[in-house]
């Protein structure tokens, strides 16, 4: 439904991005994660067009972003930087002016899309009386309205308390249950990553550094707890043999090992295994390990 391709861009000659390519597929939620300039936010604005690659592209629906600005776009709706409304107006007035900007405001959608965002009873107050959240949630009318086949959002839950996290992570999972959404997001919220996302890309630098499921990841280097005596002589035999310590008791073993086959190599040796269990990792573990350890591809 979406992919970008060799995506480069840099900024007075510093690089920002570095030959990115991954995709997002129909009715996915896709997480786009890294540290503070990981170049998060430049690839938001070049799938909408708003920043210029100096190579690769992004493809809407397959169709071109860069060639094909306004029938690419028409098929997203977006939710990027800090949302832009008139203060002074009202909800719904901001609707019918901003809707009016792109193209036709369809009052009975409007009604529809308010009501699902839970703004019905507040929509004729001025916005400059909304809290931060309500102002998410008419970020997202606004961005629903078109019939959207992809939403992309900049940080939506940035600045929400726990209730308004929550009823953003419901309200796009029925999104995608009821209309098939697909939806890519960027957060610095891994917890909610992980409950939400069925695919993450993990940015480092401007370089892509993972990009796949959660299990795939753990699958990539999965990590188990152990009790090895003698600690020093079992960690050297273990580092000979392509195994990462990542701590005393906890080590990554590379994809293709069995870890029967390790612990019989061990006792082998002479060495004593009380525990050799695997560990699951949360999101959280799992993106420290992949942005303090690997350089990007
Ligand atoms: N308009 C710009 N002019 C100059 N440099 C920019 C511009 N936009 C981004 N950059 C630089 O590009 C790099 C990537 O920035 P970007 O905003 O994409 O990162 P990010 O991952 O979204 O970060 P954050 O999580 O802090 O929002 C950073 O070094 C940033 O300073």
């Amino acid at each position: 439904m979406l992919t970008v391709t060799g995506l480069c861009k840099s900024f007075g000659g510093k690089p920002a991005l570095h030959d990115v390519t991954f995709e997002v597929k129909r009715g996915e939620i896709h997480g786009l994660l890294g540290h503070n300039g990981a170049g998060k936010s430049t690839t938001l604005g070049i799938i909408l067009g708003m920043v210029e690659p100096d190579r690769g592209e992004a493809r809407i629906g397959g169709v071109s972003v860069q060639e094909n600005h306004a029938e690419a776009l028409r098929q997203v709706g977006a939710i990027f930087e800090s949302p832009a409304f008139y203060d002074y107006l009202s909800g719904w007035e901001n609707l019918r002016i901003l809707a009016g900007y792109s193209g036709r405001f369809d009052e009975k959608a409007a009604v529809e899309v308010v009501e699902r965002v839970g703004l019905t009873k507040r929509i004729r107050s001025k916005v400059g009386s909304y809290s931060h959240g309500m102002r998410q949630r008419l970020a997202l009318a606004q961005a629903l309205l078109p019939e959207p086949k992809v939403l992309l959002l900049d940080e939506p839950t940035d600045g929400l308390d726990p209730e308004g996290i929550k009823w953003f992570r419901d309200f796009v999972l029925d999104l995608r249950k009821d209309r098939g959404m697909t939806v890519l997001f960027n957060s610095h919220l891994l917890a909610e990553v992980e409950q939400m996302c069925d695919r993450v890309t993990i940015l480092r630098e401007g370089r892509l550094v993972h990009e796949g499921s959660l299990d795939e990841l753990r699958e990539e280097a999965p990590v188990y707890e152990v009790d090895l005596e003698p600690w020093g002589h079992a960690k050297t035999f273990l580092e000979l043999n392509g195994v990462q310590i990542l701590s005393p008791g906890r080590i990554a073993l590379p994809s293709d090992a069995d870890p029967a086959v390790v612990v019989a190599a061990l006792v082998g040796c002479g060495i004593r295994v009380s525990a050799f269990a695997p560990v699951r990792r949360s999101l959280e573990d799992l993106y420290l390990e992949i942005t303090m350890n690997r350089s990007g591809t």
